[in-house]
């Protein structure tokens, strides 16, 4: 089976699923093969000292002790580009119930599975990305895209009937990360000394909000493969959601540290767009997934992003005569962003002034 897989076009391996793959007993196509083989034997993965901040501490504290988690969440945002958030709260039960809906899709038959798949070229359903630019690998992942907020851009036709809380929990879920946005811009805000509304105002009222289920099969050769290549997000920020398998990996300097995987916290992670908004002060950081060849591992990624045709820009507050004007005012950013992505490439230098 090998044989036949790895002489197989990119598009024929997208219509196969990775986890179909598994099951069959196929071993990665060459192209999927697309780690640094010598990078896996050879470079130990740290694992990363990723701060966690209290969200709830900070939007309730007026005292010295809320300014003092201002300053670490700053320096979180400065340094590693995400922190990893508690006090958000969403109940613990509720991010249980994501999680187990999310495998309980995975793990159904493909024929049901296949009721909400995309074409190739689509983005929201059931399936693999988009076919990437001749010379890009493919990940060693299946997901399902959809779009959750606002209530306009929903596609009910991609949405699970299996399990039948599916759809009940998704919306319980998004209602709740709307509300940690919230939180989070105007956390955010002020630890850069900025009035509180400012990013919420900059990404409009109708600020998308999209769910990424992802669902990396066990491998038997992690070393040759990605779950998902390097890349920084286009959105403004992702909220992400791990189960208890780790793979998740944040570029810092060199080097690449995996992210721990906390029962009740959510991961918060800068996107290009936030990188634009403050001027350069956070940064987007490069990410990647790896693989196991013991567990199948999930995660729920929630892409916050500006409502469709809004400009965003530097906040004027943060450009002065020190820190000059990094970034140029742009609208729609993510299309832009995953123009790039499909080539392997960042986007960023495209908002450059
Ligand atoms: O699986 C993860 O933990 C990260 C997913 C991710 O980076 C993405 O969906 O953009
Ligand atoms: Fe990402």
């Amino acid at each position: 089976m090998a044989g036949v897989s790895s002489f197989l076009p990119a598009e024929l391996l997208l219509a196969k699923r990775v986890q179909d793959m598994v099951i069959n007993g196929e071993e990665p196509a060459s192209l999927h093969m697309s780690r640094d083989t010598n990078e896996a034997q050879n470079v130990p993965s740290h694992l990363s000292m990723i701060p966690i901040i209290d969200l709830n501490f900070i939007s309730s504290s007026t005292t010295s002790s809320g300014e003092e988690e201002l300053r670490k969440l700053k320096s979180a945002l400065c340094s590693w580009g995400c922190f990893q958030a508690t006090g958000h709260g969403i109940p613990i039960a509720l991010l249980n119930k994501v999680r187990t809906v999310a495998r309980e899709f995975f793990e159904q038959p493909m024929e049901e599975k296949k009721k909400y798949s995309k074409r190739v070229d689509e983005m929201q359903g059931y399936g693999g990305d988009p076919t990437p630019e001749q010379g890009q690998f493919l990940d060693w992942q299946d997901r399902l895209f959809l779009d959750v907020y606002p209530e306009d851009l929903k596609k009910p036709t991609f949405w699970p009937q299996n399990p039948k809380s599916f759809r009940e929990v998704l919306e319980e879920y998004t209602i709740k990360i709307k509300m940690v946005t919230e939180m989070v811009s105007k956390a955010i805000a002020k630890s850069l000394q900025l009035e509180e509304n400012c990013f919420q105002n900059q990404l409009g009222e109708g600020a998308i909000l999209n769910a990424r289920f992802n669902y990396y099969s066990r491998c038997q050769r992690p070393e040759v493969v990605l779950g998902l290549k390097p890349h920084a997000d286009g959105s403004a920020y992702t909220i992400i959601l791990q189960d208890d398998v780790e793979g998740l990996q944040v570029l810092k300097g060199e080097q690449w540290f995996t992210v721990p995987t906390i029962s009740d916290a959510l991961l918060v992670l800068m996107g290009d767009q936030m990188e634009i908004m403050s001027n350069g002060i956070f940064k987007s950081p490069v990410h990647r997934v790896l693989t196991n060849s013991e567990r199948g591992r999930i995660s729920i990624a929630m892409f916050y992003s500006p409502e469709k045709n809004k400009e965003i820009g530097p906040e004027e507050g943060l450009v002065n005569e020190e820190r000059p004007r990094l970034f140029k005012k742009i609208t729609d950013y993510a299309d832009v962003h995953w123009e790039y992505y499909q080539k392997g490439q960042r986007a960023l230098h495209v908002a450059k002034v």
